[in-house]
């Protein structure tokens, strides 16, 4: 009989435990697909004390780095999340020789050129398709399928938690942090939450994204961000008035001039859209090549099950490789581009504001975006509700514009904030698909 490959497991939390599960339960499986028994000879967590359902007590140790310097481990499986320790494990695992799967993109996003580089150099493999849109296939068919083919645009929902979060607000009327607890409890979340609703884990996975899809890194200090914090549920009726749904949106795309622009902002997206209809922790991804045209990768974002199933494929495809004697090697960096700054991207964008009722105003308003080279689409006015004027203003203006650079509606919101016909309640969403 041929030696089982050994494998180690760093953390058994929500994606951990689950991941523990499926080797143990389906080891013959898992052999029969890989042609070697895999044999998990080590589990590093925190505290060893815990009781750990369907996980051997005896394998359980608290020495994460003697579990991965031990030197006979084939494959490791990073599954504790967040820079520092987990970067350094991966570095002694990868010099040790052992191949990598992780579902860190915190880690990944910070450091995915240094990583390649050192599983390069030691002829191991490094996979992490869970990194990005928990069980949606994305990783692979970003540096493998497609890598024949040149992408211009990768966008789409990436984090589970805000997306449900965002979904709940609206189809359940909960309040944002009711919808946080429940994405917690259904361990959608980070180990900080912070990190999902202030958009970082989204912010890591489009540096993620776009240094697959642009052939080079990208860090996620690169990456424009703004979290969903600041959605009120006035701009979500405003979007549902609109016939648009509020979703987080992670965007990498090329400039005309070669740049790429790569951002995570909430936008506006219009119900005939399919990402509107994304729904709880569901994740969806389009990517937009020239050969190819049109794809769209849509399936459950986060959970310990649905990450857990991605991280299994990488694990047998890992083992797979080793059995051969053989690794993949993927640096993602074949060139250099720039990321260019935010304000130089373009976008649509919804702009509301309370004014005076006064006759001529529409027009000092519309001047305003006029000035500033900015082209109208769409103008609503609507009395309030109410009829009470808001610090008397008395009416609403809702404005979508035509594409337009972020560095021109910059400049209308400043000039509309500081003009005496306008309240100081100017909400900006960026839109799309409308
Ligand atoms: N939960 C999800 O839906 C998804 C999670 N991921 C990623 O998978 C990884 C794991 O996530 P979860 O399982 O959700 O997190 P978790 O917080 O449930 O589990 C992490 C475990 O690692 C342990 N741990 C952390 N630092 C440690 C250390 N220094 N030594 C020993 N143990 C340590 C923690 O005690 C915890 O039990 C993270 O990188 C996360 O971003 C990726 C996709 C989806
Ligand atoms: N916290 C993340 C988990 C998956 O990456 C999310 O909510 O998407
Ligand atoms: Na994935």
């Amino acid at each position: 009989m041929r030696k089982p490959l050994k494998v180690a497991l760093l953390g058994a939390g929500v994606v951990g435990s689950q991941v523990a599960r499926i080797l143990v339960q389906e080891a013959d499986t898992l052999e029969s697909r890989i042609g070697r028994r895999l044999e998990l000879v080590g589990v590093g967590v925190r505290n060893v004390d815990l009781p750990r359902p369907g996980i051997d007590p005896a394998l359980l140790t608290d020495d994460l780095e003697g579990l991965v310097t031990r030197g006979d481990l084939d494959v490791v499986i990073e599954l504790i999340g967040g820079i520092e320790p987990a970067r350094g494990l991966v570095m002694k695992a990868i010099e040790h020789g052992a191949s990598i799967v992780s579902a860190n993109k915190a880690m990944l996003a910070e450091d995915l050129g240094a990583l390649s580089r050192a599983a390069e150099a030691k002829g191991v493999d490094l996979y992490y398709e869970a990194a990005v849109a928990g069980a949606i296939p994305i990783i692979r068919p970003l540096r493998e399928s497609l890598v024949g083919d040149e992408i211009d645009e990768v966008m789409g929902i990436v984090n589970g938690t805000t997306n449900f979060i965002l979904d709940k607000m609206v189809t359940d009327g909960v309040s944002f942090q009711e919808a946080l607890e429940e994405a917690q409890a259904l361990g959608y979340a980070e180990a900080d939450p912070t990190a999902d609703i202030e958009g970082h884990d989204a912010a890591a996975k489009a540096a993620i994204l776009a240094g697959l899809a642009f052939h080079t890194e990208v860090l996620r200090s690169e990456v424009f961000c703004e979290g969903i914090t600041q959605v009120t549920s006035a701009d979500i009726a405003a979007a549902e008035q609109m016939g648009c749904k509020i979703k987080l949106l992670a965007i990498a795309k090329l400039t005309h001039d070669d740049r790429i622009i790569v951002k995570v902002h909430p936008a506006m997206v219009a119900n005939k859209h399919p990402l509107a209809s994304v729904s709880g922790a569901y994740n969806a991804i389009f990517v937009n090549s020239r050969e190819a045209g049109e794809l769209m990768f849509l399936g459950q974002g986060a959970g310990g099950n649905p990450t857990a199933s991605a991280v299994m494929g990488d694990v047998v495809t890992v083992a797979r490789n080793r059995a051969r004697g053989t690794a993949a090697h993927f640096s993602p960096a074949y060139t250099r581009r720039v990321v260019a700054p935010i304000a130089e991207s373009s976008a649509q964008f919804f702009v509301s504001f309370d004014v005076v009722d006064r006759p001529g105003i529409l027009a000092k308003c519309a001047a305003v975006f006029g000035r500033h080279g900015v082209s109208l689409r769409i103008v609503q006015q609507s009395l309030r509700e109410d009829g009470e004027p808001v610090d008397g203003f008395p009416a609403r203006l809702g404005i979508m514009t035509h594409l337009t650079l972020e560095a021109n509606l910059a400049r209308v919101v400043d000039e509309l904030r500081q003009s005496e016909f306008v309240g100081s309640n100017v909400r900006v969403m960026r839109v799309e698909g409308f």
